[in-house]
């Protein structure tokens, strides 16, 4: 079976990646965003009306980077944001800026996603760090209703990575690409119901032990 890996170590070997070997976390995202495309492409789904579901940390950076591929192929496709860009992570707010050079459109309204033929969860990663309450509840409650085929980014948003408990309430997907190594809270039985099929994405960030080999 191939490696899983804890929260702490996701975000160990991004910052070694970045701060210590010098790849942009743009290219990160751009990699990590491309990974999901290709698989979006790769499953026979209805690309009619495809509706990204992000906030404003480096996960939702992901989702906006995947709408912005999406367009590029001419497929209808609009953003629907939670929380504040102003408080963007800069990877974050660099892509809304790109977006907004495609004229993507950006929707506020939870129609929208309920009425989606595919649906892109790019509201929490790794970074997940409480419970789930409000508007990202709202969302994720709508994703769920949705008839849509769902693919989450990275981790269901509301799954706990680590232990694959639903912090109050999480996305139900029919894949999930997950960045670099599989989590192991996705390997639960909880875990595995919300992640749906996993695809791993090589992304460029890897275990050091990997890297020992590299050298
Ligand atoms: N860092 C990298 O190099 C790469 C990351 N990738 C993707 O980024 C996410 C992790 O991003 P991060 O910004 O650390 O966190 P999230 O986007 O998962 O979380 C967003 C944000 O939300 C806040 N938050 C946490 N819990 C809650 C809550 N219950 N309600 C409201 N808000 C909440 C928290 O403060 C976070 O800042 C990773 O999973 C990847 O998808 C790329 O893969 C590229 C490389
Ligand atoms: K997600």
């Amino acid at each position: 079976m191939s490696k899983a890996i804890t929260i702490a170590e996701a975000q160990r070997y991004d910052a070694h990646t970045i701060n210590v070997i010098g790849i942009p976390a743009l290219v990160l995202m751009e990699r990590a965003a491309l990974a999901t495309f290709n698989n979006i492409l790769n499953d026979d789904f209805d690309l009619s009306r495809v509706v990204v579901v992000a906030a404003t940390g480096n996960n939702g950076g992901d989702g906006i980077a995947v709408a912005r591929l999406l367009k590029i192929r001419g497929i209808d496709v609009e953003i629907y944001l939670l929380g504040n860009p102003d408080k963007a992570t800069p990877q974050t707010s660099q892509q809304l800026k790109i977006a907004n050079y495609y004229s993507i459109p950006v929707t506020n309204d939870l129609n929208h996603v309920v009425n989606a033929t595919v649906i892109v969860d790019a509201i929490f990663g790794v970074g997940l760090s409480r419970e789930v309450t409000g508007k990202f509840a709202d969302a994720i409650n709508a994703i769920n209703a949705a008839d849509a085929k769902t693919v989450a980014i990275d981790v269901p948003s509301g799954i706990n990575a680590d232990t694959g408990d639903v912090m109050g309430v999480a996305v139900v997907a029919d894949s999930t690409t997950t960045m670099a190594y599989n989590k192991i809270g996705l390997l639960t039985t909880i875990g595995k119901q919300h992640a749906g099929t996993i695809h791993v994405a090589d992304i460029g960030i890897y275990a050091q032990d990997h890297l020992e080999h590299a050298r």
